[in-house]
């Protein structure tokens, strides 16, 4: 990997905590060339992320990186948002009211930047889309060849057989713009969904952040900061002893797809009703008597595994030592995982089998 050009990338953000995480990590990879960031709802409103988005890139000494700011309505021109301010605090970076930052957004939008930047380098581009995802189908709707030269869409969303985390049935990213997810998934782009049947097992352990906070680092020193809020967030809202790293998964996995395995199928968005923002994926094993909304739609990959330590170790580990290079070799082949297998023991990588989902497959 070490010779290959860096991978081009545009992270869709609503910072955010875990989106902050991500960001850094992003900035720290050698493996990725972070060519912008777009900004959308989600933990906060747009103005916010926007502004939230240039203070990390002040914060990581990378003003040189363009923000174009996002929608801020549905793509159904909605302005009833869903804004998760009780998981990040009001300001979305853990209430720690951080000075302004310097820097402006582009004008371009961003929308149309994701489609300028398509044009531009067409198939070597990976949008990482951590927020809802109403400026990836604005994109779509404003270039119809945007879903062929966009390289890969990676999704943090959905939640593939399990509870949601907004109610039973809706992950927050896809309740935030159904229509949206709907358009994009059955856009026919290479697509990647993320969702937090995987994300769920990704947690970073308060002894993690522990020793995060003997870091000198100092993205450590700066996400011990603003972490406070989301562990207390996920202490009184889950029984797991940790926060869940959602973005940085989605991110890691954009980098490096052997840290995950995934099922192909088609994926359509519930948009309505009680069981809005519920995704379905349909593994095609079976041939329907009748046309249904899922004949004739494009595939899709849905993770369905992960290498949950050492997605943590990486993410630590970035966040600890400012330059010290990502280390990708530790990672686990995607053919070394048989998600049917109930016991697997890889001693070499120390993966835990019952940290994977082999319950919630959906092969
Ligand atoms: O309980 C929640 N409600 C709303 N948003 C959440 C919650 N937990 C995490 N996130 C945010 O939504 C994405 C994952 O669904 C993550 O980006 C996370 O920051």
């Amino acid at each position: 990997m070490a010779n290959e050009e860096p991978k081009k990338i545009i992270i869709d953000t609503d910072p955010g905590i875990d989106d902050a995480m991500a960001i850094f990590l992003a900035l720290q990879s050698p493996e990725i060339d972070v060519i912008g960031l777009t900004t959308i709802y989600g933990n906060v409103y747009t103005t916010l992320a926007t502004r939230n988005a240039l203070h990390l890139l002040e914060i990581a000494g990378r003003t040189d990186i363009p923000v174009a700011e996002g929608s801020h309505v549905t793509i159904t021109k909605g302005t009833k948002l869903r804004i998760a301010d009780f998981v990040h605090g009001t300001d979305g970076l853990g209430n720690q009211n951080f000075p302004p930052p310097k820097g402006k957004p582009i004008e371009q939008s961003a929308a149309a930047f994701l489609v300028e930047q398509a044009k531009l380098y067409p198939g070597k581009v990976t949008v990482v889309a951590l927020g809802p995802l109403t400026n990836i189908a604005l994109a779509i709707e404003l270039d119809p060849e945007f879903s062929e030269r966009i390289g890969q869409i990676v999704i943090l969303g959905g939640a593939f057989s399990v509870n949601g985390n907004v109610n039973p049935a809706a992950e927050a990213n896809i309740f935030g713009d159904p229509d949206a997810a709907d358009i994009v998934f059955t856009s026919g782009a290479d697509i990647l969904a993320v969702g937090i049947n995987v994300t769920h097992q990704v947690v970073l352990t308060d002894a993690d952040r522990d020793k995060l906070a003997q870091s000198k680092g100092k993205f450590a020193q700066y996400l011990c900061k603003i972490l406070d809020v989301y562990f207390s967030y996920h202490h009184d809202a889950y029984d797991t002893k940790g926060v869940y790293l959602h973005d940085p998964t989605a991110l890691l996995a954009a980098v490096n797809p052997s840290l995950i395995t995934f099922a192909e199928g088609i994926v359509r968005v519930q948009t309505n009703g009680i069981m809005r923002g519920l995704t379905i994926f349909y593994n095609k094993k079976k041939r329907f008597a009748e046309v249904t909304e899922w004949s004739n739609q494009p595939s899709v990959k849905v993770a369905v595994t992960v290498d949950a330590p050492t997605i943590v170790d990486l993410a630590g580990t970035a966040e600890r030592e400012m330059s010290r290079e990502m280390q990708w070799q530790s990672c686990l082949p995607r053919h070394c995982i048989d998600v049917f297998q109930q016991s697997i023991n890889l001693p070499s990588t120390g993966f835990q089998a019952h940290r994977i989902s082999v319950i919630l497959t959906p092969v």
